[in-house]
């Protein structure tokens, strides 16, 4: 079957976006591992797939499938490339969509210098929704709110816990370059009180405006950058009270900008989306 594409990245976290717009595209869970495949196929830490809006009340449907071919609830960079794709390839007018996701609506606007401001929707809050088993469990109280601890091979991790659409655990760290984010990251992502499993955030803080971040993402290993893992550590930061205001969150990737008013209210998040190139990939028939 031949599969057009276009290679597009988010500050790095990288996407083959495929229009289903006009006709469905069902791909096998190894058909879309080979997509992703950096040496046997494309190469992409996510594949997006862009559907016609399955409400009126929407203007697409997007579909977001993880490098390992599962399929997950929120993209923070990918919706960024997401409106500037369908803007891009002329299958919309409009700068500011509607998008329906697994997870809820969010609405991504094409700014006039081109990069992208994305409503991500408000944050959650209560572990079983994220989810996380937290039964017989002691948390810790760190500057005005709770962190887990979950117990790696020789060592404690503790992390806040909420979710963006998706899960995340972020823990602060003095420096996220020497960070144990190849070591304990799996651990945290395959961790057996994240039913789900969980990407983990690993936030160094710079000031109140500024932190340094890396993602350990479910089902794509560490990434250049991970949006919904900058909203999360950032909610996680303004909570705790180390921050404040808007924060800029520089990732190995480029640097995107989020802000969130408190209990409720939605994620705004701010940063680049850029096309890459166009072409077709002969996929075969895989099960
Ligand atoms: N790169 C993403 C998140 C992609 C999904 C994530 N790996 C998950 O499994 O939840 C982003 O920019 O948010």
């Amino acid at each position: 079957m031949q599969v057009a594409f276009t290679k597009m990245h988010g500050a790095g976290n990288d996407f083959v976006v495929l229009d289903a717009t006009r006709a469905p595209l069902a791909l096998s869970a190894a058909q879309l591992r080979l997509l992703a495949d950096r040496h046997f196929g494309v190469g992409a830490d996510q594949i997006l797939l862009v559907e016609a809006a399955p409400s009126p009340e929407v203007d697409f449907g997007y579909r977001i499938f993880n490098a390992d071919g599962g399929e997950v609830e929120q993209c923070g960079n990918g919706a960024r490339c997401f409106v500037a794709y369908v803007h891009g390839k002329g299958l919309t007018a409009k700068r500011r969509i509607r998008v329906q996701t697994l997870s809820g609506l969010i609405e991504p606007e094409l700014q006039p210098d081109g990069r992208v401001t994305v409503d991500m929707g408000a944050p959650v809050f209560d572990l079983p929704r994220v989810p996380f088993e937290a039964h017989g469990l002691r948390p810790r109280q760190v500057d005005g709110w709770e962190q887990w601890p979950l117990d790696l091979v020789g060592a404690t991790a503790w992390v806040s816990v909420l979710s963006m659409g998706n899960p995340h655990a972020v823990q602060r760290v003095d420096d996220v370059d020497t960070a144990p984010v190849l070591s304990h990251g799996p651990l945290i992502e395959h961790h057996p009180r994240f039913p789900r499993r969980v990407n983990a955030g690993f936030m160094q803080i710079v000031d109140a405006q500024h932190i340094r971040l890396r993602v350990w993402e479910r089902g794509a290993g560490e990434t250049l950058a991970c949006g919904t893992g900058a909203c999360a550590a950032v909610v996680a930061g303004l909570r705790h009270g180390w921050l404040q205001g808007a924060v800029d969150v520089q990732t190995h990737g480029g640097e995107l900008t989020i802000s969130w008013a408190g209990a409720g209210q939605p994620v705004r998040m701010t940063g680049p989306a850029a096309f890459v190139f166009d072409g077709t990939i002969d996929l075969p028939d895989l099960p």
